[in-house]
């Protein structure tokens, strides 16, 4: 089974991809690490994001088995692989890897922003996460306290909503709801009451197959 979740920045995709997937026993990718991560390779070798050639190469070349560290996860490097994201060439040479964690496991979960509508547009199921953008940055900026980044809350609603107006805007797979998804306003949801409501939908899906 294929649970593709999509949504703006810090709705909670990742926090619901995982839960799920431990719940269920499933894979789990975040795919906002793969361009978070070649986004890094550009701000450490000190090559400007404009650098498109750069981007696409840095994607080519992703060492996808090393996708973590705190630095990844950091307000700074969202907003750069916001920027190297909307390049096609990035998006053609980190599909395929998407692509096929989906396919090749009994189940897997992946989150990002193009996950049902081209990564896998055949996916069991299709989540869309949301929350208000007022929400998302009150999430977002208690997650930075706790990690000990001490960034101003309107720094980072204005960054949530650059953020989305670019993913939104962009002309390759732009964020959006696939025709076929089930949008999950969490604006008033913990990450348990999240939690739950996806898990009835995914049930609710495995029940009828
Ligand atoms: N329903 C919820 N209620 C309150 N807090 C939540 C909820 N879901 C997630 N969070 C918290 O909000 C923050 C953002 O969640 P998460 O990283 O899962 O979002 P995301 O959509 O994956 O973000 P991004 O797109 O930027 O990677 C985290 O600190 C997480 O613990
Ligand atoms: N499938 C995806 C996932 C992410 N992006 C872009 O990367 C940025 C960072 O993603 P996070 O989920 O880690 O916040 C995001 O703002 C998108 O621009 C993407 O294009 N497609």
């Amino acid at each position: 089974m294929l649970i593709a979740i999509d949504g703006p920045a810090a709705s909670g995709k990742g926090t619901l991809g995982k839960r799920l997937a431990d719940h269920l026993g499933f894979a789990h990718l975040d795919t906002g690490l793969l361009y978070r991560a070649v986004a890094a390779v550009l701000l450490n070798e000190g090559i400007p994001l404009s650098d498109r050639e750069a981007a696409a190469q840095a994607a080519e070349n992703l060492d996808v088995a090393h996708l973590d560290g705190p630095d990844l996860r950091g307000a700074a490097m969202g907003e750069a692989a916001s920027v190297i994201s909307a390049y096609q060439p990035v998006r053609d040479a980190l599909l395929a890897f998407q692509r096929q964690f989906g396919s090749e496991l009994p189940g897997a979960v992946l989150d990002g922003r193009d996950i049902g509508t081209v990564v896998c547009p055949n996916a069991d199921v299709k989540l869309f996460i949301t929350a208000t953008p007022e929400e998302r940055a009150r999430r977002r900026h208690l997650e930075l306290l706790r990690r000990g980044e001490d960034v101003a809350y309107t720094s980072i609603l204005a960054d949530i909503r650059r953020r989305d107006e670019r993913d939104m805007t962009r002309a390759t797979a732009p964020l959006k709801a696939a025709p076929d998804a089930i949008t999950l306003d969490t604006t008033a949801l913990d990450a348990d009451g999240a939690f739950l409501a996806a898990l009835a939908i995914v049930e609710k899906k495995r029940s009828k197959t």
